[in-house]
């Protein structure tokens, strides 16, 4: 979201921290007022940023800031620390600080190249996190279509999973589960502990990859689905046991950029994984069987299928921003022997719910067998 408003001009006058700044961290910051961090713009994602900074009108010198909540301190309140990198002889407290704000584009790394990279990168660079000279993937060989894609966001394209990890600070591997094994193998004897490896696979649990990876590897699982393409996408994360809040918030601050992300047990990310991760797949061909009823009944294939597809966004829409359960919604919709009502009965007969709820059953039931190592493909 930040991109829109980058970059940012703040000015005002520098308050007193919590006094742990130089403390704990050997890095002095200076903080704003809660009246200045107020009056950001909604849409300046909590992050890491890069920038400038003049105090008092005095000479301009380089700074980066961290806005956030301090999850680590349990921080109740938002704030803005901006490290100056200028050695000032006194403090400045009181002192009027001017900054121009811009983002730190973060080197994103991608092993395995395909659809929900693709996704993700493409939401990535429209999001304004990174650019696309800042992502390196690595696709397979024969796999000249990925590389074509990766080629036209402007990313490096390599053939080498260690290349990958070698030069960005967050890998994201993406490659079907029965693949993650050989990958794992690939990366074992270069991933540090300076790399963040973030793995999108159906049923591969934390632990699987941990247990093929050099001690204290900085893991975190996430299932996300492919509208993060358009932003809109749907995602959960559960962190390994060597990751920090740190890697938590950029977690947070990547996959909220191009949709929702919310941290969750890992034993949840079967089901997660058949609702939201393939749940796109299921409401596409709820889209297509309404636009092929409204064909059916005389409307024009292109009109069927945009009335079809901004029917399922209103609808979904209403859901998030009115809070209200989708019965009532419906029942707003449904008149007494209106034609929502027949409608609506048709599709009890076919047991549609029952439909969707076994397929989330089923889905589930898949993601658990690839877990328990049943998987045949
Ligand atoms: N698609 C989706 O909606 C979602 C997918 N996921 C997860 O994302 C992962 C990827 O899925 P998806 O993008 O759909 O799959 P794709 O098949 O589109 O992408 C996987 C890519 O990995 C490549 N690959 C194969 N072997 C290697 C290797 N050794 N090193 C590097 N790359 C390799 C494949 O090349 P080739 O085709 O030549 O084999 C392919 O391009 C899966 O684990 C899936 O569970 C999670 C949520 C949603
Ligand atoms: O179908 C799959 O296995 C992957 C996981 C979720 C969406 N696609």
């Amino acid at each position: 979201m930040s991109g829109s408003v980058l970059p940012l001009f703040v000015s005002g006058v520098v308050s007193r921290g919590f006094g742990r700044g130089s403390k704990e961290l050997g890095c002095p910051t200076a903080n704003y007022s809660q009246e200045v961090v107020k009056n950001l713009p909604s849409d300046l994602d909590t992050g890491i940023y890069c920038g400038w900074a003049s105090v008092d009108f005095g000479p301009v010198h380089k700074m980066v800031m961290s806005v956030g909540w301090n999850p680590f301190y349990n921080g109740k309140e938002k704030t803005m620390e901006i490290h100056i990198l200028h050695e000032f002889p006194e403090q400045f407290y009181g002192a009027h600080m001017r900054i121009q704000v811009s983002h730190i584009d973060m080197s994103i790394g991608f092993i395995g190249g395909g659809k929900m990279a693709q996704a993700l990168a493409s939401g990535f660079i429209s999001a304004g996190v990174t650019k696309g000279s800042k992502i390196v993937s690595s696709c397979a060989p024969e796999d000249t279509l990925s590389a074509e894609s990766f080629k036209s966001l402007g990313a490096r394209v390599t053939h080498d999973n260690c290349d990958v990890i070698k030069s960005t600070d967050v890998t994201i591997m993406a490659v079907k589960p029965n693949i993650i094994p050989i990958v794992l193998k690939d990366i074992k004897s270069t991933i540090t502990q300076k790399n963040l490896l973030i793995s999108v696979a159906m049923g591969v649990t934390i632990k699987n990859i941990e247990k093929e990876l050099p001690a204290a590897s900085r893991v975190i699982r996430v299932m996300p689905n492919t509208p993060a393409l358009v932003r809109q996408g749907a995602s959960v994360y559960a962190p390994g046991l060597a990751t920090t809040p740190q890697d938590w918030d950029t977690t947070e601050q990547l996959f909220k950029s191009v949709g929702t992300i919310y941290r969750v047990d890992e034993y949840l990310f079967d089901p997660v994984t058949a609702l939201s991760g393939s749940g796109p797949a299921y409401i596409y061909a709820v889209i297509e069987a309404m636009a092929d009823g409204g064909v059916r009944m005389g409307l024009p294939r292109d009109l069927a299928l945009q009335l079809a597809a901004q029917t399922v966004v209103g609808a979904g829409t209403m859901v998030t921003t009115t809070m209200t359960h989708p019965a009532t919604l419906r029942d707003n919709v449904t008149s007494p022997a209106g034609s929502t009502s027949e409608g609506l009965f048709t599709l009890e007969e076919s047991s549609v719910r029952a439909a969707f709820i076994r397929a989330v059953e089923k889905a589930t039931r898949r993601c658990q067998e690839v877990n328990k190592g049943l998987d045949k493909h």
